[in-house]
């Protein structure tokens, strides 16, 4: 099929460790019930159910870090319409993907493998188009449909993330907080688009390694294929799909605003022999120049700014293959 990315052709060398090696690392049988939250009740007109509602969405991220939002209000339309368009792109021949001027997004926002690994642990098998807010505008009208369905999806997801984000900090007891308002603008978010081919190593290779996210929260819609994987408690658990749900994590700059109280939970995706898997995911960030300090005191990490935080996470894949994060930061 000419759309899948030459994986076995480019990573022959480092692939040959798979069929090599006997470590089945990634039979993980139990399941994570994550915790549903029905978000309708945010508007409801009883104080009480707004009030369980937040509750159990702060419980979630300090405990887990992970939940599941079901009634979050966007249209199932927006969501069948960018797993369409998602699909339909990455089906695209592989040679077209690489263009640089495909999409007309940035160099670099088409992504496969990782051309930095040096070995097994460090190789995701799966591809991306990274998308910066600010550059869906600019999409190439060739894919006209492709950039609609996913300017819906950001608008959607953004909107949510933003009431999530000002729930969080409302709960650490922060009162009018105005800090997603003036340091998170709308053009400073990402949308991800993933897919994961099928992989005749998917018990031996991540389709995603184990990271982080290095935003404040992250929203995913995810098919009903099954992969992602979340680590709690020294072990690993699968996290079973839910049509109706969309997942959201914490992610690094939610730990350390919230001194901790708020869990950036490691995760990574297992791929699967057979089937493609395909996921969209919506990273809440703040603009560069943020500055990211916890709400709390005393502070666990230093003050950064965003884009302090995100040269160093470059520097440390470049020389280790993979993100250091937050530990970085301690003080
Ligand atoms: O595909 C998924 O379910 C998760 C993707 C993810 O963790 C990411 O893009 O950061
Ligand atoms: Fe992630």
């Amino acid at each position: 099929m000419d759309f899948e990315p030459p994986f076995q052709v480019s990573y022959k060398t480092l692939l040959k460790k798979a069929t090599k090696s006997d470590n089945e690392i990634f039979l993980v049988e139990e399941y994570c019930e994550l915790p549903l939250i029905n978000l309708s009740r945010l508007s409801s007109g009883q104080q009480l159910e707004r009030e369980r509602c937040m509750n159990e969405i702060a419980d979630a991220a300090s405990r887990l870090g992970f939940f599941q939002i079901i009634n979050h209000g966007i249209p199932k339309e927006v969501l069948r319409s960018i797993s369409y368009e998602q699909k339909n792109v990455f089906h695209q021949p592989f040679q077209k993907k690489v263009k640089d001027n495909f999409l007309n997004l940035s160099a670099n926002s088409y992504r496969w493998g990782n051309p930095k690994a040096t070995c097994l642990r460090q190789f995701s098998w799966s591809e991306a188009f990274h998308i910066s807010i600010t550059e869906i505008p600019r999409m190439t009208t060739e894919y006209k449909s492709l950039r609609l369905a996913i300017e819906k999806f950001a608008k959607a997801v953004a909107s949510i993330a933003k009431i999530l984000a000002e729930i969080l900090s409302t709960k650490l007891g922060i009162r009018s907080c105005s800090y997603f308002q003036d340091n998170c603008p709308a053009g400073s978010s990402y949308v991800r688009l993933n897919r994961y081919p099928p992989c005749p190593y998917s018990s031996k290779v991540y389709g995603l390694i184990p990271h982080t996210d290095s935003d404040f929260l992250t929203l995913v819609y995810q098919d009903m294929v099954g992969g992602l994987q979340l680590f709690n408690h020294g072990a690993w658990f699968s996290v079973k799909p839910n049509p109706d749900a969309l997942i959201v994590n914490i992610g690094d700059l939610f730990q350390a605003m919230s001194n901790c109280v708020y869990r950036s939970t490691k995760h990574r995706v297992v791929g699967n022999t057979q089937t493609e898997r395909f996921s969209v995911a919506y990273f809440y960030c703040p603009s560069n120049d943020a500055i990211i300090q916890s709400f709390t005191k005393p502070a666990v990490y230093r003050n950064f700014t965003f884009s302090e935080y995100k040269l160093q996470n470059q520097t440390d894949v470049q020389e280790n293959g993979d993100k250091i994060g937050l530990s970085k930061f301690l003080l």
